[in-house]
């Protein structure tokens, strides 16, 4: 992973190059404690382990039954469907099995999935590091139901990755179902790396081995300083950047296939650092798509920004058939490619001419070694920022309180939270 940082050294806000020397005493302080907490294996920093205690091979063994599936859905949340979702939507080519989230409790979209989905060969994977996410065993539920209904045995059809307990754990037992372990300590936005993200890639034959690869040469560039750290260039920076008031971090892939690498960033950035009233706000953005919506605001809005933009190196390409329409003549000849390169320039240069902040982050190609770059750096810099704001980023209070208060309107227990339903404060105007 290329990480420049350039952009960042001029503008409103910004961070001078001497501030980021002054920061890096603290960069040097944070990544001793990060190596401790790697070394005794602590909750949330044992994920920085992942690419050397990942067991590839026993993920590969136990998907291998699903081998012939035509489709594959994975029943998660959160953490659990994210990691999973960005390196099938990244990685997939059109004979893969086709891969599906069932991540929300929307009725109608679950039904028309349930509907259409090719059922006897459907290999569906149940995640849940918990066991007792509501959301997800209810979509549990209906598809089992779906496959009942449709004559389809469920339990030759499904597996489940959770922890040692739970519901989840209890069914799996009780129907034999083969199960995979969450790992021990390894939070769900950091468990892209772990069976929960990698057992869906597995099914569509990617190479967990080249990922593993990827992530485990992006951890061996950790080190004390952010000056030889890409990861921590950018867990510096971002963070130096939202204390100077750039209260919103742009993600903006250019690149289709990382759509859902944004939607990932923006769980793993916002669960782990929005805290004690800190925090940096991921906005999901692609370009070059958003450069016709977004960037506006990015570039003339308030300066409470930064745009981090991302793009592999090298991308098949397709080259714009030669034209003599007016006026179109100059783009005959290139290639989308080169296009995209030049729109991923030029909004580098037209944020910097406005003195917004930006970061260029940069992989090799978008495949599983790039990808392992790219997930384990953001994750660590994720980990160095919680560290130099001082915040938990290992947990989830807030988010816990939201799923107490569902709980308890269902009926699921006798929550305090709920009763803060009941005292909403209303000002209708129809
Ligand atoms: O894996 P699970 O226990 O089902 O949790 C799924 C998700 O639940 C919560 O919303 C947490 O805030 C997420 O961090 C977690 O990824």
């Amino acid at each position: 992973m290329h990480v420049d940082i350039g952009n960042v050294l001029d503008g409103t806000p910004s961070v001078s190059r001497d501030s980021l020397e002054r920061l890096d005493e603290t960069v040097a302080a944070a990544h001793e404690r990060i190596e401790s907490g790697r070394a005794d294996a602590e909750h949330g920093y044992a994920a920085l382990n992942l690419p050397e205690t990942a067991d590839a091979d026993g993920i590969r063994a136990a998907v291998e039954p699903f081998g012939d599936a035509e489709a594959i859905v994975t029943v998660g949340i959160g953490g659990s469907a994210l990691g999973a979702a960005t390196l099938t939507e990244a990685l997939a080519d059109e004979d893969d099995p086709d891969a599906y989230y069932l991540d929300n409790v929307d009725p109608e979209h679950v039904s028309t999935l349930a509907e259409s989905l090719p059922l006897s060969e459907t290999v569906v994977n149940v995640v849940s590091r918990s066991g007792t996410t509501a959301e997800t065993l209810s979509n549990f539920l209906v598809v089992r139901d779906a496959m009942e209904a449709a004559g389809v045995d469920w339990t030759d059809r499904t597996f489940v990755t959770t922890g040692e307990e739970g519901n989840l754990r209890n069914l799996a037992e009780k129907h034999d179902l083969p199960a995979l372990d969450v790992p021990e300590g390894v939070p769900g936005r950091f468990s892209v790396l772990s069976t929960v993200g990698l057992a869906a890639a597995a099914i569509q034959g990617h190479d967990l081995d080249a990922l593993l690869t990827g992530a485990a040469e992006e951890a061996d560039r950790l080190s004390g300083s952010l000056f030889d750290s890409p990861a921590y260039a950018y867990g510096a920076t971002t963070y130096a950047l939202a204390q100077r008031g750039a209260l919103t971090n742009a993600m903006m892939p250019y690149a289709e296939s990382l759509e859902y690498f944004a939607e990932w960033f923006a769980q793993l950035w916002a669960e782990s650092l929005g805290k004690d009233g800190l925090g940096q706000t991921p906005a999901r953005a692609l370009g070059a798509t958003d450069q016709h919506s977004q960037l506006q605001l990015y570039r003339a809005g308030p300066r409470d920004k930064l745009v981090t933009l991302v793009r592999p190196r090298e991308r098949e390409d397709r080259e714009i058939p030669e034209t003599d329409l007016q006026g179109l003549s100059y783009l005959g000849g290139s290639s989308l490619g080169e296009l995209l390169d030049a729109e991923f320039e030029a909004t580098e240069a037209s944020l910097a001419a406005a003195g917004v902040p930006n970061v260029r982050i940069e992989i090799d190609r978008v495949d599983e070694r790039g990808l392992g770059e790219l997930l384990y750096g953001m994750e660590a810099a994720c980990v160095l920022y919680g560290e130099l704001a001082n915040v938990s980023t290992f947990t989830q209070p807030a988010v816990e309180w939201g799923k107490r208060a569902a709980r308890g309107l269902l009926g699921g227990g006798d929550f305090e939270e709920a009763d803060a339903v009941a005292e909403k404060t209303t000002l209708v105007v129809e």
